[in-house]
């Protein structure tokens, strides 16, 4: 069954920036999908949609069904109970999200006993456990944040994001601020965790290639849309949309030496959601943009190997009526 299914969802920040533009995304229990895209292009915005984490004054539009039930449409007594328990998030920077004063086997706990799950003995308890599944000492949980170091903390981040055993994790950027011994085995706890358990996975980060050597399934975000999606390693290594194909040049290709010594910058910046381009917003930084581009959005078109991508030069090699239509959605 699909865990989470978001439809045409739309997220337009007060003074009118337009974040996230028509996307639709499914997901089943036990798949992993990752985002990538640019700092800006709207993975982090997505995200906080998922959990309705958006602040006051937000517009958001569309369907987010988790479970089957409509998120967007939830009492927000409902919403509490969903976050931890339906859905969790593992945001980057784990300095910044823990609490500096409180100890973290406390913060740990804190969302088993909101939720209601357990006595103070049992959320102890289950704290320990946590700590040992993403390998900590029991003893760490009398350790303020500060003692513990950048690794540890965001370990110490996930065990909270499973502590009431959601059936979804999202990890945004859970590696950034780490460096690459630590964040291969970060990765690879998130990885085994979530298959150990059967969760849905959807991981954001702007490195295609570590999103390519930890999910399943892949989708390219540019200026608030989905441009590309397919299986991981494919648009990884064979992307076909130019921006998914900047994208995948711009980091080093995991267990490809070579490439290490040739990433390939992409000239300019995502356009500001104020001020969006005409037709397709990649235009203006697209190295082989045609006139109809500037005019002309895309759909996303079907190419083989069960990828798609929202390009003029991908739809013109697609037969059939779709093929150069303009759609204002993007769909995974
Ligand atoms: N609270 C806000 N109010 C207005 N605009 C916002 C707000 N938060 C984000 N934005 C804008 O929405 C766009 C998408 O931002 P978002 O953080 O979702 O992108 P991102 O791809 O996750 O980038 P990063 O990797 O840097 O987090 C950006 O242009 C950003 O400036």
């Amino acid at each position: 069954m699909t865990l989470l299914d978001v439809r045409n969802l739309t997220v337009t920040y007060a003074g009118g920036a337009a974040a996230v533009r028509g996307v639709d995304l499914s997901l089943a229990a036990g798949q992993k999908l990752g985002i990538a895209g640019e700092s800006g292009c709207g993975k982090s915005t997505l995200a906080l949609a998922l959990l309705r984490l958006l602040p006051a004054g937000t517009r958001v539009g569309g369907e987010i069904l988790l479970d089957g039930e409509d998120v967007l449409a939830m009492r927000w007594g409902r919403v509490r109970a969903v976050r931890w328990a339906g859905a969790s998030i593992v945001f980057q920077g784990a300095m910044h999200s823990l609490n500096p004063v409180h100890r973290v086997g406390d913060q740990i706990a804190e969302p088993i006993l909101l939720h209601g799950r357990a006595t103070a003995a049992a959320a102890r308890k289950r704290t320990g456990e946590l700590l040992e599944q993403v390998g900590l000492p029991t003893a760490r949980a009398t350790a303020y944040p500060h003692e513990l170091s950048g690794g540890q903390r965001q370990r110490v981040m996930i065990a909270m994001a499973l502590a009431c055993a959601p059936r979804l994790v999202i990890a945004d950027e859970p590696t950034t601020a780490l460096d690459v011994m630590i964040q291969a085995q970060i990765l690879r706890l998130i990885e085994q965790l979530v298959t150990e358990q059967d969760l849905g996975l959807i991981m954001i980060s702007h490195d295609l290639a570590v999103l390519a050597d930890t999910c399943d399934r892949l989708a390219v975000m540019y200026a608030g849309r989905v441009v590309e999606e397919g299986p991981a390693r494919t648009v990884h290594e064979d992307a076909r949309h130019p921006y998914g194909k900047a994208l995948s040049t711009a980091f080093p290709h995991i267990g490809d030496p070579a490439s290490r010594f040739a990433p390939q910058g992409l000239p300019g910046d995502p356009p500001d959601p104020f001020a969006l381009p005409s037709g397709c917003a990649f235009h203006p930084r697209c190295p082989v943009a045609l006139d109809v581009c500037a005019t002309q959005d895309q759909m996303l078109h079907e190419v083989t190997g069960g990828r798609r991508a929202a390009c003029v030069h991908v739809a013109a090699a697609v037969p059939g009526p779709a093929a150069g239509a303009a759609d204002t959605r993007s769909t995974t």
